[in-house]
């Protein structure tokens, strides 16, 4: 059967220590309500760590979502078409990847034109299902409505993750017209609540590495249809995920999970910048 990315899939952190606090976080996130989990995210701090430190990262978590039967996504992708495909056919050799979260090709600007060939080419040949990944402030290239329903009927694209940093007239559109089995899933944190109003499917989301339980409390809210109940716990989700995010990310997620004594050190690697702490490598 397609996988059809839904809930809400957390990006973990990369504890940059020695023992098992990858496994520990990625075992406690499930407890508390995710419904997968996302490897080697922007949360991940994916282009800080080395090819060994990230295949260290997909062997935990594979056993994780092994043991816990919860899907596994995991980040792939780059603005080099063939090295891409190259990853994406290494990442195949581990059974548990259910699809790669692959990002909008980023610094080249190749056109709109260019990103959907640049997709239909990994998608035709990846031995794993894609999620697109659409972030134009990171990637410095827009990718609007028509150019992503042109890729959503294609059998090996299951979804995408949108976080435009709004919610505009191409995300409305975009849930408007696309088929059912092509999930939508939100990636700006403090805009869940009103995609999952309009129909998202879920959400990878940075801050439920902190906030897992209120993030799934919402999730289900929406989907049982307890519009009240929504709209408050959503509300109420605003300005903690804003606070969360308002350093470069990961640094405040890392910073909160290390004061509730769930990392042992809330370091991050260079460039970014730890605000309250000393880095580290
Ligand atoms: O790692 C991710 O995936 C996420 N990255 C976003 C970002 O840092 O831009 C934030 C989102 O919450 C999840």
């Amino acid at each position: 059967m397609t996988f059809h990315p839904a809930g809400i899939l957390v990006p973990l952190i990369t504890p940059f220590t020695d023992d098992d606090e990858l496994e520990r976080h990625a075992q406690t996130v499930i407890d508390d309500g995710a419904s997968g989990i996302v490897a080697l995210g922007t949360t991940g701090e994916a282009s800080s760590l080395n090819p060994d430190e990230r295949s260290q990262v997909v062997d935990v978590c594979a056993s994780v979502c092994r043991q816990r039967s919860v899907p596994l996504i995991v980040g792939a992708g780059s603005n080099n078409t063939r090295s891409t495909l190259t990853e994406l056919e290494t990442l195949a050799a581990t059974a548990e990847v259910d699809a790669a979260l692959t990002v909008v090709p980023y610094y080249v600007r190749p056109s709109e034109d260019g990103v959907v060939a640049h997709f239909e080419f990994l998608a035709d040949r990846s031995p794993i299902p894609l999620i697109l990944y659409n972030v134009p402030y990171r990637t410095g290239q827009a990718l609007g409505a028509d150019a992503i329903l042109r890729l959503v009927e294609h059998p090996n694209i299951v979804g995408i993750k949108q976080a435009v940093g709004a919610v505009d007239y191409d995300t409305a559109r975009l849930i408007a017209a696309r088929p059912e089995q092509f999930s939508i899933l939100a990636g700006e944190d403090a805009l869940v609540s009103p995609l999952l109003a309009m129909g998202a499917d879920g959400a990878i989301l940075g801050t439920a590495n902190v906030l897992t339980r209120e993030f799934a409390a919402l999730y289900d809210l929406w989907r049982a249809g307890h519009v009240e109940r929504a709209q408050d716990v959503g509300d109420n989700l605003v300005e903690p995920a804003l606070a969360l995010m308002a350093a470069p990310n990961p640094v405040t997620i890392k910073s909160e999970l290390h004061d509730l004594r769930r990392i042992g050190t809330p370091n991050v690697r260079l460039p970014l910048l730890s605000t309250r702490h000393s880095r580290a490598g």
